[in-house]
């Protein structure tokens, strides 16, 4: 049975007493990668994913064969402002494509095999404007965080988590600033694609948020800010990393919600990589705060996990090449 919680606090233990790769594995992962036919280094990047992966697998050989993906849905009070080009309606509407497999998404997801979960969080109780008071709040953060956490299949071999939620954007932009400072111009950006007036607006709330509840961290800054999806996906990327489940990031909203966690925990996102770097324009420094070097930069800005998405194919190229590719004793091949 995965351990569950209550409180922000007791979350937060849970967090601190997780537990890292498999040392055995890597160790192993690691001499294997050696002896593959191929000059020393030559599938670059991908060799070090696949050892990271079979690490956190707990196997020098692993498989990927069960890759999940989640997307989230919540609505924000700030939507109210005028921050999206969209209306909120478009939240529970992009559900129901969702739900009907017509989103970018659900092909992305067939492409690669992935099995997909689409879970709505009180689409019709936005949560609470961040200018005025806090977004969720403690009862609300640990609710979705909790929604998020019974989402993974703990049988999964891979985790992507997406989101829905107009006006998030303005969230992941507010929880950035609150947590490494810059101000709200450092930070926002078109999201939808507002236009100048928009961006302005987005700006003051952000700019009002952060002196509503001043420069808090951590669990605090998801609650303070936070949308209900933003708080699932980072309960969903802990429950991964509780069941040895490697994660893949998505934009610029996915790595405002595991920056909380990183924040709150240095370490808590060591069994994550970044799948792409988005064309919001504040993505590049949020994945530098992260230490996280994106896999893909393909000009996306739609979220939904689209970028990750596309980032299991290279997960699944690395785990293919580490554990199926002939040795060079086995092939006969001689070495150089
Ligand atoms: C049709 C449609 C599909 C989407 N899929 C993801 N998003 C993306 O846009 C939203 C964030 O941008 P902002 O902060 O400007 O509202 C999120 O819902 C995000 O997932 C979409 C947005 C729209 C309109
Ligand atoms: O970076 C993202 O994921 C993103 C950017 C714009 C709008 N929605 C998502």
């Amino acid at each position: 049975m995965a351990p569950t919680f209550e409180t922000l606090e007791a979350f937060a233990e849970l967090m601190r007493t997780a537990t890292g790769p498999d040392k055995v594995a890597y160790d192993g992962a690691t001499e294997r990668n050696g002896q593959l036919t191929k000059p020393p280094g030559a599938l670059g990047r991908l060799e070090d994913l696949a050892i990271w992966y079979g690490a956190w697998r707990g196997m020098a050989r692993p498989v990927l064969v069960a890759p999940q993906i989640v997307v989230f849905a919540g609505n924000h009070g700030v939507a109210a402002r005028g921050v999206s080009a969209f209306p909120s309606e478009v939240t529970a509407q992009m559900v129901g494509n969702f739900q009907a497999g017509g989103a970018a998404i659900n092909q992305l997801a067939r492409t690669f095999g992935a099995r997909m979960r689409v879970e709505a969080l009180e689409l019709d109780r936005p949560t609470a404007d961040f200018t005025e008071s806090e977004a969720l709040g403690e009862a609300d953060c640990v609710a979705a965080l909790r929604a998020g956490w019974d989402a993974v299949d703990p049988a999964a071999d891979l985790l992507v988590v997406g989101e829905m939620g107009i006006g998030n954007t303005t969230a992941a932009a507010a929880i950035a600033a609150s947590l490494y400072g810059g101000g709200a111009e450092a930070w926002v950006g078109r999201g939808t694609g507002v236009d100048d007036a928009g961006l302005a607006i987005k700006r003051d709330v952000v700019a009002a948020g952060l002196k509503r509840h001043g420069s808090v961290r951590g669990l605090s800054a998801l609650s303070a800010f936070g949308g209900r999806e933003m708080a699932a996906m980072a309960g969903a990327m802990m429950r991964a990393r509780i069941e040895g489940i490697p994660l893949i990031l998505d934009g610029f909203i996915c790595c405002a919600a595991a920056a909380c966690l990183e924040t709150e925990v240095a370490g808590a996102l060591d069994h994550a990589v970044a799948g792409h770097q988005s064309a919001e324009g504040a993505h590049g420094t949020l994945l530098a705060e992260l230490g996280k070097e994106p896999l893909l930069q393909l000009g996306l800005r739609l979220g939904e996990g689209s970028g990750a998405a596309l980032a299991i194919g290279v997960m699944q190229g690395a785990v293919a090449c580490l554990s199926g590719m002939a040795t060079f004793a086995e092939a006969g091949v001689a070495t150089g």
